[in-house]
């Protein structure tokens, strides 16, 4: 709750509105049962005043309207902080990501990141804006309630009080530590389901291709599984002191009219004394069960809020405080060690030198670290050991908005957004719309965009169009193109094209180059022959520097991707 109020922030003060005219809708809620508290001490008596009962029942009326408009009200100022604290949060979450290296964002599954991103800051919203309410309103019940009766009968009063003992004995019971730990693992095993369903349904191509629909299956069906059995250990052992709490609360009558009906015939209680308390003495029990279905909400929020704090509180990258621009646009790895999450090392004490508006190829076996080493000039990840300059300045020292806008990197798999082509090529980017179809004319994507049916509005996506991979790679070269940063990474961005792409693809790069310090990863080596130069990297080390021709001849490593390479050309099937 401290850390809601926390996030909460400004908006704390419509909460604590909100609050406040909860407790006096209770107050008023109240009010028509005393009303007719009088009024049956009216009728009872002798001479009923009829003018005082009618009097009574308006007032009685007026309550019940002012309590109904005041819970509104109440309700109103909740919903109003809710939405305006879920706005907060998601603008604070999408800020966060945005600084978190993008190695975070890999990391997780998707399915879990949309769970925290979706569900679970839904959930706040729901919470603040009913349940907040909802508990000052029944906290605020009873304990008005009690101290009034308190003042009619001290006795019939401690007699209302037994349920609410037993209560208090028996909830402890029900949420003990042991129980608590089964419901962060019940939470865990919800996560898990979700990524487990995500990755099922995405996967759905690739299972059935490869027959591995059974064990895909399986998988999601343990999940499922599992999340079931959880459930049900947890009702299991929560059933005996669930069972006793209701009837406590469903049997709260009992005592106060076994106690009643007591003092009624020995003692002379009043009847209506006995009226009030068989009402009122019962009804303010109810909210109880209301605050009990608090608690389970609380442990559902207080894991949620627990998840969203992990990213919140998620080490940023730093600047460093110092923050520098590069002097020139080459690139310098300076004894770089890096590992992903601590194992093995992927790249071991590598250094070699870029030089501004030359073009370097990174080849290596597969899992060499080719991909890792591209990644880290954009800052996916920090390196672990050593540095890595940009123009003689330390990339740590550099403002992730300026290395981004420095550094282009085009990937092996290209992404669409459910947009017109026109924002998929624009990206966000400041562009006139002629430079963006300058940028599509230069990619060779001018052509096949023209021809869509609504051109370069044609929306992408389930009930827009679809393009080829190859044409997704041209889109991105548009991007790229567009961008125009001084420094391109390109990852593999001609593989598993077919010749008449390529050839238009090879068109795009040679525009995209242009005056560009470029590090190509590539797989086919005779793309990369008249390179500047070409790094050879094997098992995370850098085995040899130099161009085409001085690696076949000194490099044994480059010698059998070259040979490899040859076999693989003159493949036929
Ligand atoms: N996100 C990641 N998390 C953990 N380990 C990773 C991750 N990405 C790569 N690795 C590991 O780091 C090593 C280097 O991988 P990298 O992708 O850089 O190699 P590569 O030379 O680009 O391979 P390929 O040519 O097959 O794409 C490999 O052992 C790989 O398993």
């Amino acid at each position: 709750m401290a850390r809601l109020l926390q996030i909460a922030g400004s908006r704390k003060r419509l909460l604590v509105l909100s609050g406040i005219l909860a407790v006096v809708h209770a107050l008023l809620a109240l009010t028509p049962y005393l009303l007719i508290y009088a009024i049956i001490r009216s009728l009872l008596g002798p001479g009923p005043d009829m003018a005082l009962i009618r009097y009574y029942i308006v007032w009685a009326i007026a309550c019940v309207t002012g309590a109904y408009m005041l819970l509104y009200a109440s309700g109103m100022a909740s919903h109003v902080a809710a939405f305006n604290i879920l706005y907060e949060l998601r603008k604070q979450m999408a800020d966060k990501l945005g600084k978190l290296p993008l190695g975070f964002i890999n990391r997780n599954n998707s399915g879990v990141l949309k769970k925290i991103l979706a569900d679970d800051i839904e959930r706040i919203e729901n919470f603040i804006a009913h349940t907040i309410p909802d508990f000052v309103k029944c906290a605020a019940m009873p304990l008005i309630t009690l101290g009034y009766l308190f003042t009619v009968d001290w006795r019939l009063a401690l007699a209302s009080c037994v349920p609410i003992i037993l209560v208090a004995v028996s909830v402890p019971l029900m949420f003990n530590k042991k129980k608590m730990a089964m419901l962060t693992d019940y939470h865990n095993s919800l996560e898990h389901m979700n990524a487990v369903v995500v990755e099922y349904i995405r996967a759905m191509p690739v299972v059935r291709i490869f027959g591995h629909t059974g064990e895909s299956f399986d998988r999601y069906s343990n999940a499922v599984f599992h999340f079931r059995k959880m459930v049900d250990a947890f009702i299991r052992r929560t059933s005996v002191a669930y069972g006793v709490f209701s009837s406590f609360v469903s049997n709260a009558t009992l005592p106060v009219l076994a106690v009643g009906l007591y003092f009624y015939f020995r003692n002379g209680l009043e009847l209506p004394v006995l009226f009030l308390f068989l009402i009122l003495g019962v009804g303010y029990i109810r909210p109880l069960f209301a605050l009990h279905n608090l608690g389970a909400q609380l442990s559902v929020i207080n894991h949620g809020v627990k998840r969203l704090d992990e990213i919140l509180f998620e080490h940023e990258q730093e600047t460093g405080g110092n923050e520098r621009l590069p002097d020139d646009f080459s690139i310098r790895f300076d004894n770089v060690s890096f590992s992903y999450e601590g194992k093995r090392e992927a790249l071991s004490h590598v250094s070699f030198k870029v030089l501004q508006g030359t073009v370097t190829a990174l080849v290596g076996p597969s899992g060499a670290g080719k991909s890792t080493v591209g990644q880290l000039i954009a800052r996916f990840w920090d390196v672990k050991e050593g540095r890595i300059l940009i123009g003689g300045t330390d990339i740590r020292q550099i403002s992730p908005e300026r290395l981004m806008a420095d550094v282009s990197f085009v990937f092996q798999d290209s992404f669409m957004f459910g947009q017109s082509i026109y924002e998929n090529v624009r990206m966000g980017m400041d562009k006139t719309e002629e430079e963006i179809i300058a940028a599509a004319k230069a990619a060779r994507c001018h052509d096949f965009i023209a021809a869509l049916p609504h051109g370069y509005q044609t929306r992408w996506g389930s009930r827009g169009v679809h393009l080829s991979g190859g044409e997704q790679q041209r889109i991105q070269l548009a991007r790229a193109i567009l961008k125009d940063a001084p420094i391109l990474v390109l990852d593999e961005a001609t593989a598993f094209s077919d010749p008449e792409n390529e050839y238009l693809i090879r068109q795009a790069f040679s525009k995209l180059i242009e005056n560009k310090t470029v590090i190509v990863i590539a797989h086919r080596l005779s793309t990369i022959v008249d390179s500047d130069q070409i790094i050879v990297i094997d098992k995370g080390t850098v085995a040899d520097i130099g161009e085409h021709a001085e690696l076949l001849d000194n490099c044994e490593v480059y010698r059998q991707l070259w040979h490899a390479h040859i076999r693989a050309k003159e493949f036929t099937i």
